[in-house]
């Protein structure tokens, strides 16, 4: 998917919402558990409960791995579900050297067809540019969401006088376009999504921690809007554990409908 059919995306549904599926045996309701793949019932029926209101779904793929053979069986299933108009991220923030990295990219865009990958860069450029497949996007991990987000993303380079995430995100502007390449910052500190669109002003951003971290879903869209929205803002716990009753994907649907229609009103507000 392009960045310009993101972006239609985004106004078609006024919504740059990300549901995340960070799908946990011991927390989706206790009926799934007689389904021959629980994982995969219950993804399914959040998809079907939330497509209308979201452009992205975003598997954790630690859920899956902590599973086995069986978890990556149902994440594959799961990909396959997804509607192909809806942004698909493996959050798997994955990057090694060179040779590694180029397994890690055959494994998440070849043997699986996700659309990107969240990468932590601190390897540098050989880590990062093997997943710069044809077609595919890259997540560069800038400033998290994380209490640890804080404890070197923040030093300033004594040289440029930027934060250290700063110049993470300069960087690797110089291996790949606003077409491949956007940035993790988290929704917990959206002030500083100043601070990152002064060095990425075009780039797509992937914005967890609105829901059950508490970020602030009004504060990113006023610091971090930008003219084709930019925004991805992701929302996991907060929407697919709403409810672990029998009307869980109903819940769902009304937790992304909130969000969705917060997200309108932001949309006519600031694009
Ligand atoms: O800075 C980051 C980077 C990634 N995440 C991931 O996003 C979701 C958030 O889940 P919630 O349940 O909505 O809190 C989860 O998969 C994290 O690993 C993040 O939170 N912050």
């Amino acid at each position: 998917m392009t960045k310009k059919e993101l972006f239609e995306e985004i106004k078609k549904k006024e919504s740059f919402l990300c549901v995340g599926l960070d799908t946990d045996p011991n927390k989706i309701p206790t009926h799934l558990l007689k389904e021959e793949d629980p994982i995969f019932e219950f993804n399914k029926q959040i998809i079907d409960a939330t497509a209308d209101y979201c452009v992205s779904y975003k598997p954790n793929i630690a859920f899956y791995e902590s599973l086995g053979p069986k978890g990556w069986d149902s994440l594959q299933k799961t990909l396959e579900y997804m509607p192909k108009s809806h942004f698909s991220i493996a959050d798997a923030k994955r990057g090694d050297i060179g040779n590694t990295s180029n397994m890690y990219a055959k494994a998440f865009f070849e043997n699986m067809d996700f659309d990107s990958i969240t990468v932590a860069p601190y390897m540098g450029e050989d880590s990062v540019t093997p997943f710069l497949m044809d077609g595919k996007w890259v997540i560069v991990l800038a400033h998290t969401s994380n209490k640890g987000g804080l404890d070197f993303q923040r030093i300033v380079n004594q040289e440029t006088g930027n934060y250290l995430f700063q110049d993470v995100m300069i960087k690797n502007q110089e291996w790949a376009t606003t077409d491949q390449l956007m940035f993790v910052v988290g929704a917990t500190r959206a002030e500083s999504l100043l601070d990152v669109r002064k060095v990425a002003p075009d780039n797509f951003l992937l914005v967890p921690g609105v829901g059950a971290q508490g970020g602030d879903l009004q504060g990113v869209a006023k610091y971090g809007m930008n003219k084709e929205c930019g925004l991805l803002v992701n929302s996991s716990r907060g929407i697919i554990y709403a409810s672990n009753g029998n009307d869980f994907a109903d819940v769902a649907k009304n937790e992304a409908k909130k969000l969705q229609q917060e997200m309108a009103t932001l949309l006519e507000k600031y694009l």
